[in-house]
């Protein structure tokens, strides 16, 4: 089977220091992947190299059977890879709507109207603050107009980067019923968390990302079968 997402050889950093070292990471259609690692592994850089956000210094891209490899970000999104960044990252001075309707500005900007319909059925709260300036939404608000605005792109792959991070437990536990039910919907994910517990149980397969390098790659049960792996790079 080819993957969906291929990436062979990544290979690249910041000024002269190397961060990755050399990355093969697959995601096939349909397919929950979760990338785990410690903080500064390069786990937020693989994905601004896949997403042309950040140079790289060699390997390969391929995506949908295309080569990605050094693509303007502009055609990654409209191949269909859209990435929730870390951090949210909304506009904050733009409407909720604003800020929903500027997900389709590259992709599938003929069904805006209609995929805002269903991003406020998905999240009703957006329909109530559709008005509001999106930088005084609470935190766990504007992941979901985060997530919203990477859905609006109608993604036939969504990165996410830290989806979890900042928000209250039970904020936590609907952001992973929401993640699930992505994928059971037919999306491919792959997903960036310290989360480790809750990602690798809704995870299809994992990799563990340490100091730029693949050090595991597998199914969720594996890793957390071993205690040798699970101490070693989990934590846990
Ligand atoms: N813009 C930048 N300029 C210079 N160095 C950077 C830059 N961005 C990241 N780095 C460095 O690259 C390394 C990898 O960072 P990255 O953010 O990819 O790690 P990460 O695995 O996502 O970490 P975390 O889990 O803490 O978010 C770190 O040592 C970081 O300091």
């Amino acid at each position: 089977m080819t993957a969906l997402l291929d990436i062979q050889g990544l290979r690249g950093g910041y000024g002269r220091v190397e961060v990755l070292r050399g990355v093969d990471l697959q995601v096939n259609a349909g397919e929950m992947v979760a990338l785990l690692g410690s903080n500064g592994a390069g786990k937020s850089t693989l994905n601004k190299m896949v997403c042309g956000l950040c140079p790289a210094w060699g390997g390969n891209v391929r995506f949908d059977g295309k080569d990605l490899s050094g693509a303007h970000y502009r055609d990654v999104v409209k191949a269909g890879l859209i990435q929730v960044p870390e951090g949210r990252k909304v506009f904050p001075n733009l409407s909720v709507l604003e800020n929903l309707e500027l997900g389709s500005f590259t992709r599938a900007r003929e069904r805006r109207a209609a995929n805002v319909e269903k991003m406020f059925h998905i999240f009703p709260r957006l329909r109530e603050r559709m008005a509001q300036h999106a930088g005084t939404m609470s935190g766990g608000e504007q992941q979901m107009l985060a997530i919203a605005r990477g859905l609006m792109a109608e993604p036939v792959l969504l990165i996410l980067d830290e989806p979890s991070l900042g928000l209250s437990p039970r904020l936590v536990e609907e952001m992973f019923t929401l993640i699930r039910e992505l994928r059971d919907g037919g999306l491919a994910v792959l997903l960036v968390e310290q989360n480790v517990g809750q990602s690798l149980e809704i995870a299809d397969r994992a990799y563990v990302l340490e100091n730029g390098s693949v050090r595991f790659s597998g199914l969720p049960g594996e890793l957390l079968g071993s205690d040798e792996l699970r101490r070693a790079y989990l934590g846990l």
